[in-house]
């Protein structure tokens, strides 16, 4: 759990025509095309896709585009020039106009297709037609998939109109969420975390859409009025897109025997989400049935490893759907997102999200999507029991991996070699009982304090703590005490070092967040660059003055405000 350096390739793509060249589109001859497709992307009414795994979608560009920022890390790891990012042709292209491409890239990019299950449960409800048909990528749409560096990258615009899969609605992402998804997948990948990546945002500086939202100050857990915002399109770039529900969409059909290429159309998903994802990981020589087992049990690995690193980070993705749960194990879909403030097993910013997301359930929420990919695979094992055998055992042994994981993660987190249960429970209660703040508690406990008059920085001082300070401030020390004597063995700069390398010292608080993407909205993108600046290193110390903005308890008057402490709305 270190924080990631960034590989920097020199920069060999200056231009477009400078990346034309790396573009391959070679997924077309593998995976299939939904036959009802058309060639040229005019496809943007809603309506039943029966088959294939992709359907060519033309994006619809974003009226007056202009630029809003690009992910300087992930353009210097792909040797792409900083200018790019504001040539005229490269915000064409990304802000959805594709009809002056340089050839080989294409005019019409895709989406896809897939399933949902909440919670483990089948739904088909959310798609408009009722068969589970109609619902997928609605309004995001690949246009490039590169090799670059020797490394495969899809590149996806969010916002970028309709698709067969929008269910009516606009197929456009307004700024606000633009930016909290922007900002936030820049900051996970620096927080070590995997993650999609922000490649760039532009805004419409004359589209706007209506969306719901909470009028100033509103304490309502819904949003109570409409309000105007400006659209926008980022790009997410990430090896592949594909969502544990993708796997399902393509086994249910096969499992209904919904056409006769069903089955080899899941064999094809499957095999291709291994060639993208775990190609390091899985022999290409082996037989479907072997790949799968092998393909069960990293992703396992990956998912609890992922899942523990957003407790970690104190990150709760609020709508841990099996559609929001990339196959590759990385995070996917920054909307109802939050970053904690108080450490509360139950934070879920998201209003309509329930408790079977919040914060400390996401262990048992990963447990359940893992179900939902098991059960998706299975068809691929028919015929070779030891193969199903082995799977069973996989998915069995989920919440043993993830408590291995989750006790790791806290060890880390306290600087020990080994977990400790009772030293963890008393913790885990005083920071509920005082609380505490998440971020500031782990961060000052990593400067291993002598007495806990430091740790106090952290404390929110709740109707509880207020009650008796005294007696909790004891039960704090004596706290410190046997946490002192159990990390007594390491040297003291060894452990401090290696603990600030696991505790990050600034979080993206939707409070940071909120002042920058209004003062977007109204045309000055000082704050949202600050942001991206302290954001991109949050285990630095950085200077006084960023200290002093970014590493503070949240004010008083900030809580439970709409929009600021919860939203019910994320696009
Ligand atoms: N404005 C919109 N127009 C069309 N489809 C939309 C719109 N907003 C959301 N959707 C679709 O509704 C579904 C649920 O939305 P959700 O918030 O999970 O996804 P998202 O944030 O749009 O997408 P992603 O999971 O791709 O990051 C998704 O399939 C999404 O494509
Ligand atoms: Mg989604």
């Amino acid at each position: 759990m270190i924080e990631r350096r960034h590989r920097e390739t020199p920069t060999t793509v200056a231009t477009l025509d400078d990346l034309a060249p790396l573009a391959d589109y070679s997924f077309m001859d593998t995976l299939n095309c939904d036959p009802e497709g058309k060639a040229n992307g005019a496809d943007h009414a809603p309506r039943q896709v029966f088959s294939g795994h992709y359907v060519p979608v033309k994006p619809t560009p974003i009226e007056n585009p202009e630029y809003v920022a690009h992910g300087k890390h992930l353009f210097h790891e792909l040797g792409f020039a900083d200018s790019m990012a504001q040539s005229d042709d490269f915000v064409r292209m990304f802000s959805g106009d594709l009809s002056r491409v340089p050839e080989p890239l294409r005019n019409v990019g895709w989406a896809c297709g897939y399933a949902l299950s909440i919670y483990g449960t089948e739904f088909y409800q959310q798609c408009p037609f009722q068969t589970g048909n109609g619902y997928g990528d609605g309004r995001a749409i690949s246009v490039l998939e590169a090799v670059i560096n020797g490394q495969r990258w899809e590149m996806q615009l969010k916002g970028a109109g309709r698709t067969p899969y929008c269910r009516g609605a606009d197929g456009r992402a307004v700024l606000r969420s633009s930016v909290r998804e922007f900002l936030a997948q820049e900051h996970m990948h620096a927080l070590g975390v995997p993650t999609s990546r922000s490649l760039s945002l532009y805004v419409s500086k004359t589209e706007q859409v209506r969306r719901p939202w909470y009028s100033e100050g509103s304490r309502s857990m819904d949003p109570d009025i409409l309000i105007s915002e400006p659209v926008a399109i980022s790009t997410r770039v990430a090896p592949s897109f594909i969502r544990v529900g993708q796997l399902e969409l393509f086994s249910r059909r096969a499992r209904k025997q919904e056409h006769p290429q069903a089955m080899e159309e899941l064999e094809k998903i499957v095999l291709h989400l291994i060639d993208r994802e775990y190609g390091d990981a899985i022999d290409q020589s082996l037989a479907t049935a072997e790949k799968v087992v092998l393909l069960a049990r990293e992703f396992r690995s990956r998912l609890t490893s992922l899942v523990a690193n957003w407790i970690r980070v104190g990150y709760c993705q609020g709508n841990f759907n099996s559609d929001n749960c990339a196959a590759g194990g990385f995070t996917l879909d920054y909307g109802p997102f939050g970053f904690c403030d108080v450490f509360d097993p139950q934070y879920q910013p998201w209003t309509g999200g329930g408790h079977h997301f919040a914060f400390l359930n996401q262990p048992a929420a990963a447990e359940r999507n893992f179900h939902s990919f098991c059960s998706a695979v299975r068809p691929l094992l028919a015929g070779h029991p030891d193969c199903l055998r082995q799977l069973e055992e996989i998915q069995r042994d989920f919440p043993k991996v993830m408590q291995a994981q989750m006790e790791q993660m806290w060890a880390a987190k306290l600087g020990l070699d080994a977990f400790d249960t009772v030293l963890f429970r008393e913790l885990a209660t005083l920071m509920m009982q005082t609380p505490v703040d998440y971020t500031l508690f782990f961060r000052e406990l990593s400067s291993l304090p002598d007495e806990i008059e430091p740790l106090k920085k952290s404390f929110y001082k709740g109707a509880t703590y207020a009650a008796d300070p005294e007696g909790i401030d004891k039960r704090w020390s004596a706290w410190l005490t046997k946490w002192q004597s159990l990390t007594q063995s390491r040297s003291p700069e060894e452990l401090s070092s290696q603990m600030k390398l696991v505790n990050p010292k600034y979080s993206l608080r939707e409070w940071f967040v909120v002042p920058a993407y209004q003062q977007a909205a109204a045309g000055n993108y000082a704050l949202l660059r600050e942001l991206q600046d302290v954001m991109t290193q949050p285990y630095a110390e950085q200077s006084e003055d960023v200290e002093k903005k970014y590493y503070r308890l949240k004010p008083p008057e900030l809580f439970e405000v709409g929009g600021w402490s919860h939203y019910s709305c994320s696009s």
